[in-house]
């Protein structure tokens, strides 16, 4: 097989075997060494092929895989439609939505006709293979013929613009695909200048400017945005879904096409020119210079954030004078925490940490730090209770696994800790804290959640047990060991029917007389705050956050018309927006664990979930949190039933899943009724927090008010 006629075009040729009709075998004859395509084609289930013709047998595709690399891999020759295209486009890792395919025969100058190639049959496909068959048997003409697929971007546009390309002049009948063209002012970016290695000529395209970007010209070479050629053509693609712009643009030049892939970044001042309507290129670039703004201005907002945010401001709650050394906690521990990353304490863990450690009787003196030692025999008695209350995602579950791991006795082989969540997600997750920062040590846990329950629940020897309140009550019977009883989320472990009353099950089930009390929140409602001081005499009280509103997490609404909107407009936020990760609150109920775990390592980016995981669930990724449905006070409180107004507690802690440890993030509510919009004015004046307003119907808007992080 002849090697192919352009060595950057974007081709395959179809290569029409005529001996005998036998399928081949082996990866094609181009000698290339890497035959995982081929491998994958050969391990495809067997495709329903119609009779063949008997002097046809395969069709050996040659795919560009990138610049200058090809592979060769063979179809049946009638190989149906779909499964062609499935196949040629997961080999040039094209996506099916957006990809578009062309293709000439080698009988057709270089630069003749381009026919579309469609994954329905709109086009002319079929003919296509007949034609070159014919081709083919002409006993004059050579063995093989060619059938070049390219891709094609954006998508061909029938010919009736005036101002058609030199390319695609001699083809007026057939159906044009623009040229695309990148120009650095006004220099084409052929195959020498956009090499990134290319030397002079990549560094003047980077320092190049165009008459727009006049007004940058204060800006130093170190403050230039340097995106690469694809992320910005991924951002336009979701800005102008009507632009049917590739993932891959190929940049035609005259004699072939240069893939925009290789060039490895642009200034800011660089404008594409697309072959295409005057209209449509001003909008492209309009959005090219739009999303460079953004970028911009959210980078400027990120650093601004960071800056006041960062452990170093003294009104972060992130804040810290004083380092894990000097709060006591032992070296095994302090190993843990800093594999984990954590450098200072924050607020929360700086405040809390000396009472939930103070004790030296109890506080085995090998896992306290010296000079905490010292501090901690100045103010002997009993363990301290604690009513602790910060805001979302600011360490209080750090906080609480360091004191039962410091306090339990790890030659004693019984129940010493039990630490209670309101759900098996957040019992898992306070688990894998307590595994993380406790790597260096001995320590024995176990869970009490249903289905995991240890095989002799009568005789556990693990130090630790967390679990949820009716699991644990049954594992636990008069524990005399258990000296540390916490509860995370404490405002709604104690509030909501049922749980409320399991969980004092457990709590009068522990006999210790020197039980310590550890209740946390990110909200505290007055009236579990005196129904908790009963639960934990005598507790210190820290309370960092009295505003209940979070300031790196923007909050939004949106208009819908209707319920059935809401959906429309969540589809077009994922259009817009690379989001990370997201949650999206919703009232039906849903699956678990495995589902939290995929969603955990990142490999669902979406998470629709209930108030299940409203609270406590920690993923560091989620920058956006939507309430599909807003919390009500009825889905919480059982008897409430008629209570539509809005759950406010529950509503903190929905943001609280996004922004997490000071990060940015955003929450969107769905407003769709009277109802929905009163609720929204009642969350907005208990928060004591505008929430802003976003139109619906303007993209643009939506996306500059949005300034994901
Ligand atoms: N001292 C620290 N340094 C760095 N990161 C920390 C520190 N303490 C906690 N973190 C990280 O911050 C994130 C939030 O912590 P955590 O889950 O303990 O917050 P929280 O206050 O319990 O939140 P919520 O109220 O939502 O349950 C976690 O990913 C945790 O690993």
């Amino acid at each position: 097989m002849p090697p192919p006629a352009h060595e950057d075009y974007a081709v395959a040729l179809m290569n029409h075997a005529l001996d005998g009709g036998l399928l081949r075998e082996e990866a094609g004859e181009s000698g290339n060494e890497d035959e995982d395509i081929d491998l994958q084609f050969n391990n495809q289930p067997p495709l329903q092929i119609a009779p063949v013709p008997a002097h046809v047998g395969t069709v050996t595709v040659r795919l560009p895989l990138k610049k200058g690399i090809i592979r060769d891999i063979d179809f049946p020759a009638d190989i149906p439609r779909e499964d062609f295209f499935d196949r040629v486009l997961a080999n040039m890792a094209l996506d099916r939505a957006t990809a578009q395919l062309g293709w000439r025969s080698n009988d057709e100058p270089k630069r003749g006709p381009v026919h579309r190639l469609a994954i329905d049959d709109s086009d002319d496909v079929d003919g296509a293979f007949r034609t070159l068959l014919k081709t083919k048997n002409r006993p004059r003409r050579q063995r093989e013929v060619f059938m070049e697929i390219i891709h094609l971007n954006p998508a061909p546009v029938q010919a009736r613009k005036k101002k058609t390309s030199r390319v695609h002049k001699s083809s007026a009948s057939q159906p044009l695909i623009p040229p695309i063209h990148v120009h650095i002012n006004n220099v084409p970016l052929t195959k020498s200048n956009i090499n990134p290695t290319a030397g002079p000529a990549t560094r003047g395209l980077k320092r190049s400017r165009s008459p727009d970007s006049a007004e940058e010209s204060t800006d130093s070479d170190n403050n230039k945005e340097a995106l690469s050629l694809s992320d910005v053509i991924d951002r336009l693609h979701r800005k102008f879904p009507q632009l049917n712009l590739p993932q891959y643009v190929p940049l035609f030049e005259q004699e072939g096409i240069v893939y925009a892939e290789t060039v490895a970044e642009f200034g800011k001042d660089f404008y594409i020119h697309l072959g295409m309507t005057e209209g449509a290129a001003g909008r492209l670039l309009s959005g090219v210079k739009r999303i460079l703004e953004l970028d911009k201005r959210a980078k400027k907002r990120a650093r601004a954030y960071d800056k006041e945010n960062s452990q170093g401001n003294h009104n972060s709650p992130l804040y810290s004078a004083e380092t894990f050394q000097e709060l006591g906690l032992h070296p095994d521990l302090l190993k843990g925490l800093f594999a984990m990353g954590f450098d200072k304490p924050s607020k929360i863990q700086e405040k809390a940490l000396p009472f939930l450690l103070t004790d030296p009787c109890r506080v085995r003196t090998s896992l306290l730090h010296p000079s905490f030692a010292r501090t901690a025999h100045r103010d002997p008695g009993r363990p301290t209770n604690m009513i602790g209350q910060s805001q979302s995602g600011t360490g209080k579950t750090a906080a609480f696994v360091f004191t039962m791991l410091t306090r339990i006795d790890y030659d004693l082989n019984k129940p010493q800790a039990i630490s209670l969540a309101r759900s098996r997600e957040l019992a898992r997750q306070i688990m894998s804290v307590i595994t993380a920062v406790s790597k260096y040590t001995s320590v024995r846990t176990v869970y009490a959640i249903k289905d995991s329950l240890p095989h002799d629940a009568t005789n556990v020897t693990a130090q630790i047990i967390v679990g949820t309140p009716g699991t644990m009550s049954d594992l636990l019977r008069h524990r005399r060991h258990v000296e540390v009883f916490l509860l995370d989320e404490v405002d709604n472990m104690l509030d909501q029917d049922g749980l409320g009353e399991q969980t004092l099950c457990v709590k009068n089930l522990l006999r210790a007389k020197q039980l310590q009390v550890i209740l946390f929140s990110a909200t505290l409602p007055g009236h579990v705050r005196s129904y908790a001081s009963k639960i934990a005499p005598n507790a210190n009280k820290i309370e960092l956050q009295k505003e209940l509103s979070v300031d790196n997490i923007c909050q939004f609404y949106m208009d819908c018309r209707n319920a059935e909107h809401r959906y429309d407009i969540l589809v077009s936020l994922y259009r817009l927006f690379t989001i990370g990760q997201s949650i999206i609150f919703y009232q039906d109920a849903a699956e678990r664990d495995a589902i939290i775990d995929r969603f955990r390592e990142g490999r669902e980016k979406v998470l629709i979930a209930t108030n299940v995981i409203a609270r406590g669930i920690d993923i560091m990724q989620v920058n956006m949190a939507v309430n599909y449905d807003l919390p009500l006070i009825n889905e919480r409180v059982t008897g409430k039933g008629a209570d539509e107004r809005p759950d406010i507690e529950t509503y903190i802690h929905r943001i609280g899943r996004t922004g997490r440890f000071g990060r940015r993030g955003v929450l969107i509510n769905f407003v769709h009724d009277k109802k929905t919009w009163m609720q929204i004015e009642l969350i907005e004046k208990a928060l004591g927090k505008k929430i802003t307003r976003i139109e619906t119907n303007d993209v643009d808007e939506m996306e500059a008010v949005i300034l994901l992080p």
